[in-house]
């Protein structure tokens, strides 16, 4: 059974709340924030621009970064409002707050076709605790809910879930529709060897994923912080290394159930390591690599994976059938401790026999800056949601949307092949 979408619902002269995933890398030069890319914006665009072509009084609404429920100048949405704009060509008015009189106001100052931001959701902690009146504060804001925001769906947060409870009318855009189809078709039954690379900086979310890929992957190769939790569950010393300790027996548990499955579970056997670490400055001190086996000394880092683990990896790319990949191998936005995570993008790049998918905010921007992006078969904006659809999890911000009846899935099989362009591949 297939969710409605923006397509079985009457939108014109309505306010359609819409959830999408702004969560884009952003970096500060001279206290300027610049978005260093704009995929997830890009990729919203086919929803956005049918709602508006069809007369809706379009409310846009996401999250950016993790501002741990407090309002933070560095982590303000305003900048994507201006992204947005450039890109369709459009006015996009913002608004300060994402809930309140303001943001009442500025809805209900909108025309048909009109296009709102609204402030990051995170700047209040009822977001993320999914709480019911921040929901119906929300709900205020619109007739019709939409989420479209695919790399958040695996949250079940106000914005993502609650607030659809409170709603008539609900449904998905074209970039849920189109992730779930592609994903659904390729990771249902997938061509072996299965290699799944694992890497970035997320590693209480992604660890506990691996348990279930361990039935599903022939391979799982790990980079990035994620190997250095499980170091530490080897016994290993991982010196200043960024590690969750919550989280290594759940390392240690892999670990052994990986060996008892017989699938091979690729850790970096070298790293590149530094002393200091300024992130906001990229800057490091001098690094070297550790020889293979080494242990990371105590007042050091793993910023890097090494040679060695390189050559390692590339065998097991070389020799998949099918590719997922979500974690930069290191801090890739950091000049020296970027090697990895290019070395990386290029083996997968280069394996043409393989149907390769890499998903995540900032694995899509490493693959970007690889010039590889067009070499991949498909660029997924969610990391941890299509880890958790990998993982055969439900998804909070999909289960919320009802299904579409039967009439409706007649009606559009000839309504969205008619619609065409809305539904291309990621404008990447
Ligand atoms: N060894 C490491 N130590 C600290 N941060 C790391 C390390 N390796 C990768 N990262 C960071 O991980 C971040 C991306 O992690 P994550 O959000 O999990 O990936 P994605 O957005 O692709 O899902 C990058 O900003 C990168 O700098
Ligand atoms: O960037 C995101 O996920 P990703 O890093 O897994 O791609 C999403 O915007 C979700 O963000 P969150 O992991 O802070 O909930």
């Amino acid at each position: 059974m297939t969710k409605r979408t923006i397509l079985d619902v009457d939108v014109r002269g309505k306010r359609v709340l819409v959830r999408v995933d702004y969560n884009v890398p952003v970096e500060y030069v001279d206290g300027d924030a610049r978005i260093t890319d704009d995929t997830r914006i890009r990729a919203s665009l086919p929803t956005v621009q049918n709602l508006v072509k069809r007369g809706a009084r379009v409310v846009l609404m996401s999250h950016l970064g993790r501002p741990k429920g407090k309002a933070n100048p560095k982590l303000s949405l305003r900048p994507v409002a201006d992204r947005l704009s450039y890109l369709m060509q459009k006015r996009v008015s913002f608004a300060n707050d994402c809930i309140g009189s303001g943001a009442e106001n500025s809805v209900n100052s909108l025309q048909d076709g009109d296009v709102l931001l609204l402030e990051n959701l995170r700047f209040h902690p009822e977001e993320e605790k999914n709480d019911p009146s921040f929901s119906q504060q929300l709900a205020r804001l619109g007739e019709v809910y939409v989420n479209d925001a695919f790399g958040t769906v695996h949250r079940a947060h106000a914005s993502t879930e609650g607030v659809a409870h409170c709603m008539g009318e609900r449904a998905i855009g074209f970039l849920i529709e189109k992730e779930l189809h592609f994903l659904g078709e390729e990771l249902k039954d997938p061509a072996r060897p299965f290699v799944v690379i694992l890497g970035g900086a997320k590693v209480s979310d992604k660890i506990r994923v691996i348990d279930r890929l361990l039935g599903k992957a022939d391979a799982i190769l790990i980079g990035g912080a994620m190997a250095y939790t499980f170091y530490l569950a080897q016994g290993k010393s991982v010196g200043k290394s960024l590690v969750e300790p919550d989280r290594v027996e759940l390392a240690r548990e892999a670990l052994e159930k990986a060996a008892a499955r017989g699938v091979d579970l690729l850790l970096p056997v070298d790293s590149y390591i530094v002393e200091e670490i300024d992130f906001e400055n990229h800057q490091t001190s001098p690094g070297r690599y550790t020889r293979p086996e080494e242990e990371i000394p105590a007042s050091w880092l793993g910023v890097d994976i090494g040679p060695a683990t390189i050559a390692a990896m590339r065998k097991k790319i070389a020799g998949a059938r099918t590719i997922f990949w979500n974690g930069p191998m290191g801090v890739f936005e950091i000049r020296g401790c970027d090697k990895g995570t290019f070395a990386v993008a290029e083996m997968v790049a280069e394996n043409r026999d393989a149907v390769s998918i890499v998903g995540g905010g900032d694995s899509v921007k490493a693959l970007h800056r690889s010039g590889l992006a067009d070499r991949i078969t498909f660029i997924s904006t969610g990391g941890g949601a299509s880890l958790e659809f990998l993982e055969g999890k439900p998804l909070p911000g999909v289960s919320v949307i009802p299904d579409k009846v039967e009439k409706e899935e007649n009606q559009n099989a000839a309504s969205s092949s008619a619609q065409g362009s809305n539904k291309a591949l990621l404008p990447v």
